[in-house]
């Protein structure tokens, strides 16, 4: 995507051909500043501060931060310490142990005065497959879009309701849930967002309502608890989300609050859509809310607040009491019968096995 007619990938590779840049998402939306990761250690660290988040965007970082390590000690035994170090950055979302698998699989056979090389190659590959996987959730996306807009009145623009941040900046290129929305703005398609702000750490607020206005696309932020008011008034015709995991049987982990949304769409029978990749299909788990791990972060994220003063410094300010104790599941799972359907870089599919497994019988 663009940033100021100029386009970008939310990671690559810099000038100096190992190390990788980023932009620091902790810094959005006041500034926008690239970063340089120079090795595993701050890849990782980028990732558990969530300087880099967004299920596609960790394992691309992941990947890279794995070839870095390689660079320095080619070992198969540094190789799995590392994979797995960086695989403990996140638990949720699956496309960094994708995204690690794939890079220890693709370097394994190699030797060593190979593995590095190889390591980035795939890392690249990774990074490509993203971007290619991501226009192609667009395109499957809008034909949905497209349909819901030929059942509403002439001029009246298809009113989505997201939550989180499944934007271009959360992946490498495009984003999952907004790249059908990307692809109805530019193909002149009518479509205004609801857009939660996504406390605690407000990614909707901070990402997702700077990333769409800095491509044009009409949107009003809502408190997240504004949804299910939203939803009985009729002013939401789609609640689109991006995910971390989707299990074999179609339940949906993703950011908290997300599950309040389906609940909220199954009672006002609003459609509920969630867009993923082939890499946030976690076919090894069946019961989301048994088995998908769930990150539990800071206290402090919840009882904190990030944002800009009226002299133009960005500050933490303090919301609740002192020694207020506060609890920060960073997940939820959505179970599928509340899902209406995903959408993939295949197509859409019913949440469900059998819609899974026609969609991917290889991995069925
Ligand atoms: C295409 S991103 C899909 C999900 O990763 C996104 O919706 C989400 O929940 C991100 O959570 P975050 O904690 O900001 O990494």
């Amino acid at each position: 995507m663009k940033i100021n007619g100029k386009p970008y990938r939310s990671v690559w590779l810099d000038a100096d051909g190992h190390s990788i840049r980023i932009f620091d998402q902790t810094k959005l939306p006041w500034s926008v500043e690239e970063m340089v990761l120079r090795d595993e250690e701050e890849a990782a660290h980028a990732i558990r501060t969530m300087q880099v988040r967004g299920a596609p965007l960790i394992g691309a970082v992941g990947a890279y931060g794995l070839a870095m390590a390689l660079r320095r000690d080619p070992s198969i035994e540094n190789l799995e310490r590392m994979a797995a170090m960086l695989n403990e950055t996140r638990p949720t979302a699956v496309n960094l142990k994708w995204a690690l698998d794939r890079v220890c699989a693709a370097v394994r056979n190699h030797p060593p005065e190979r593995r590095a090389d190889a390591a980035y190659a795939e890392a690249a590959a990774i990074c490509d497959d993203d971007v290619e996987t991501n226009r192609r959730i667009g395109e499957h996306g809008l034909e949905l879009l497209r349909e819901i807009a030929a059942r509403k009145p002439a001029g009246e623009p298809v009113r989505v309701l997201t939550h989180c941040n499944a934007g271009w900046i959360a992946t490498v290129d495009f984003g999952t849930a907004l790249s059908p929305i990307y692809q109805a703005h530019d193909t002149g398609l009518d479509v205004h967002v609801w857009v939660d702000e996504t406390r605690p750490r407000n990614q909707g607020a901070a990402l997702t309502a700077w990333e769409l206005g800095a491509h044009g696309v009409p949107h009003t932020l809502v408190a997240d608890n504004a949804g299910g008011h939203l939803m009985q008034r009729g002013l939401v015709d789609i609640v689109l989300v991006g995910t971390d995991r989707v299990t074999r049987e179609g339940d949906v982990a993703n950011k908290i609050g997300t599950y309040l949304k389906a609940l909220a769409a199954k009672d006002n029978g609003v459609p509920f859509w969630v867009a993923l990749p082939h890499s946030t299909l976690d076919m090894k788990v069946r019961d989301g809310l048994a088995e998908i791990p769930i990150e539990e972060r800071s206290g402090s994220e919840v009882t904190d607040a990030t944002g800009r003063l009226p002299d133009g410094s960005v500050a933490t300010v303090r919301l609740a009491a002192e020694g207020t104790p506060a609890a920060n599941p960073a997940f939820d799972v959505t179970p599928a019968r509340l899902v209406t359907g995903l959408i993939t870089e295949r197509g859409r599919c019913e949440a469900s096995e059998a819609g899974l497994a026609a969609l991917y019988p290889e991995k069925a």
